[in-house]
């Protein structure tokens, strides 16, 4: 597959080096840098994109690709609030677009365990659930889009909890009410991506917690996601992919 890198950073690097020891093409590598540079790619120059930018830049890049009728994989976070008028374009374009918040196997396994734990914890309401996301200091959005889908995870199972408030070290501290699930963002060194998810009650903790090792394992999941995208139409995610 010829796979357009769209965002060349950190994890941009990772995916070319996954992509091509799969046998891939790399039909280029877009930065802030060379934007320009896109325009010169002709249609069939790229079989699918993988888009790894900045939370500024996500919407329109995966614009312009599904208007050239590219397949994407957006693994960038912080942008949702546009996700909307993307699903809307990619339905009238008769596109594909697959999104993840968090593309690891490992994590996604992870958000299935939160649910089932949120399922259990229902009953006991004695327990205070609340969640905290690390990751290195050049992260540009807080909370995680991880931490978010957990978030949502929980929000799904308990009734009580309708909202997340997102505090971070060093801001003035947000209230959290009784229907909110408090998310702790912690920017340290070059941690890769860790989650926690905890319930607290006054004599003891129940706690899950994911730590990613390094960015493998989520560039490993968008080159599998481009594979499996190719050739079909719609809105996916990671549940499509992996099944029951
Ligand atoms: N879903 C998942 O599994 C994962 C998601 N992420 C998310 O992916 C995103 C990227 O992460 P990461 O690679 O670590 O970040 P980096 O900052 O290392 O890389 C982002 C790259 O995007 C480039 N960029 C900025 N604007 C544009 C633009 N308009 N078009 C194309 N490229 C642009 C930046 O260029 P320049 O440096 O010149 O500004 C930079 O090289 C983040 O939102 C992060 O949260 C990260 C890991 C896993
Ligand atoms: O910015 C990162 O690095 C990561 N971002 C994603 C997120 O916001 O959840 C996924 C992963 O945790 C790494």
């Amino acid at each position: 597959m010829n796979i357009l890198l769209l965002g060349y950073g950190k994890m941009g690097k990772t995916i070319e080096q996954i992509a091509l020891e799969r046998g891939h093409q790399i039909a280029g590598r877009i930065d802030a840098d060379n934007y320009a540079d896109l325009a010169n790619l002709e249609p069939d120059d790229v079989d699918v994109v993988i888009e790894f930018s900045s939370p500024e830049s996500a919407a329109e890049n995966i614009t312009y690709c599904l208007e050239r009728n590219w397949p994407v994989v957006c693994g960038t976070t912080g942008w949702l609030n546009r996700r909307p008028a993307i699903e809307a374009l990619c339905e009238r374009t008769k596109g594909a677009f697959f999104y993840a918040s968090n593309y690891s196997i490992g994590v996604n396994l992870f958000f299935r365990l939160n649910k089932v734990l949120a399922q259990f914890m229902r009953n006991y309401p004695s327990y205070h659930v609340s969640m905290t996301e690390i990751h290195h200091t050049e992260k540009k959005d807080a909370p995680s889009g991880t931490a978010i889908t957990l978030a949502e995870g929980v929000m799904e199972q308990l009734p009580g909890k309708q909202r997340w408030v997102s505090n971070e070290p060093g801001k003035e501290p947000l209230p959290v009410g009784e229907d909110a699930i408090e998310i702790e963002s912690l920017r340290e060194g070059t941690v890769p991506g860790t989650h926690t998810v905890r319930y607290e009650s006054d004599v003891d903790r129940i706690e899950i917690k994911h730590v990613a090792h390094s960015r493998q394992g989520f560039a490993l999941g968008a080159v599998i996601a481009a594979e499996w995208l190719v050739g079909r139409e719609g809105i996916f995610g990671m549940d499509d992919l992996l099944g029951n």
